[in-house]
């Protein structure tokens, strides 16, 4: 924090002196250096994906996907996989700075590809010893809760657009990412009950922490009714509708885009702290932003921003990739 301050405090006043000699320009050379470059996302190590894609929906923004239109998105092996993969990557790549995930304009998704299912079944209807049939399931359930858990491990935030409907894992994944909007006529419906299981890849954990109302989270979890767009809203599941979906789109960007804008430092370590105090004691929050900002607060870009702010610049800051 100090080294932060201090050299906003130097910045500062070179700012002002430099003013007054007329080159405010080279302060900002100095201050805000402009390393970056638009990323295409379609190229390696991303062009691979066969249930998905990946595209830049602006500078910074990776745009993912969902991608088997002929099943309304349904998500065999491949899209658990790659799901799992790209978030990872997404995570490590510096120039990667929001990620807008989507699927079609009539469906996000819907669901587990039920022949996944079948083959589950297949697994306890063979031969053989329960025990090793059993950690045969279990490993499976874990690498399908893992390529969730790999969105919410992205320090990259993920704006969610959702048209049509989102059934079953659909609302899991949901679930698992920052920032939620709609449009007019999707529908969300938690199904696993109707096709005979619990949820086990994030719903059940997840759903009630976005929602307030515990009555609610029942209601749809057990009789697997089909929430509406306007109610996703009212509960609190979206955060915005929008009335149809090259809006939602654009909006969706849109948020991506300012989020981007930002100190990549300061966005991750926002995630990082709003992911853990979801699963923490207010207590145990403070502690760890204690921990976690005793480092980050002597970012440069903490310096930057608090000078551009000093200074009301007119252009905002850029900052290093991260
Ligand atoms: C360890 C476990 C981990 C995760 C568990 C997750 C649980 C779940 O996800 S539960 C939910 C499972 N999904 C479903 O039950 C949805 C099944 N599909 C439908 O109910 C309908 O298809 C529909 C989504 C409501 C759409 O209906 P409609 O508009 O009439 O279109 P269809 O002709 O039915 O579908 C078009 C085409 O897509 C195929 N398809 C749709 N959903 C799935 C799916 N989930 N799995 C496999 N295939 C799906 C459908 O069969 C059609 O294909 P064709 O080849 O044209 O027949």
């Amino acid at each position: 924090m100090l080294c932060g301050l201090t050299c906003a405090r130097v910045f500062c006043k070179s700012k002002i002196f430099l003013n007054h000699g007329g080159v405010a320009n080279k302060t900002l050379a100095v201050a805000f250096p402009s390393n970056n470059t638009r990323r295409n996302f379609s190229s390696l190590p991303y062009g691979n994906y066969e249930s998905i894609k990946v595209d830049a929906a602006a500078d910074y923004v990776a745009k993912v996907q969902l991608s088997r239109p002929k099943k309304y998105n349904a998500m065999d092996k491949t899209m658990w996989h790659e799901i799992q993969d790209v978030f990872s990557k997404l995570d490590s790549d510096p120039e990667c700075r929001s990620v807008v995930l989507c699927g079609h304009e009539n469906f996000f998704t819907s669901g587990i590809d039920l022949s996944e299912l079948v083959e589950m079944g297949q697994i306890t209807m063979g031969d053989g010893d329960i025990a090793r049939k059993c950690f045969a399931l279990k490993k499976t359930i874990a690498t399908f809760q893992d390529s969730f858990t790999a969105m919410e491990k992205c320090r990259k935030p993920i704006v969610c657009a959702v048209s049509g409907l989102c059934v079953g894992a659909g609302v899991d994944m949901l679930a698992a990412t920052d920032i939620r909007y709609c449009s007019t006529g999707a529908w969300f419906q938690v199904k696993e009950v109707e096709v005979g299981l619990a949820a086990d890849v994030g719903t059940l954990q997840r759903l009630p922490k976005i929602i307030g109302s515990q009555s609610l989270v029942y209601d749809l979890c057990l009789t697997c009714r089909k929430l509406p767009a306007q109610e996703a809203l009212s509960c609190g599941l979206v955060s915005r509708l929008l009335p149809c979906h090259d809006t939602l789109m654009a909006t969706a960007i849109a948020t991506a885009k300012i989020i981007a804008s930002h100190s990549p430092v300061a966005v991750q370590a926002t995630k990082l702290g709003l992911v853990h105090a979801r699963d923490h004691t207010v207590e145990e929050g403070l502690k760890f932003m204690q921990l976690l900002n005793m480092a980050l607060l002597q970012s440069e870009d903490c310096a930057t921003a608090a000078m551009s702010l000093m200074n009301k610049e007119k252009e905002k800051p850029t900052f290093k990739n991260f």
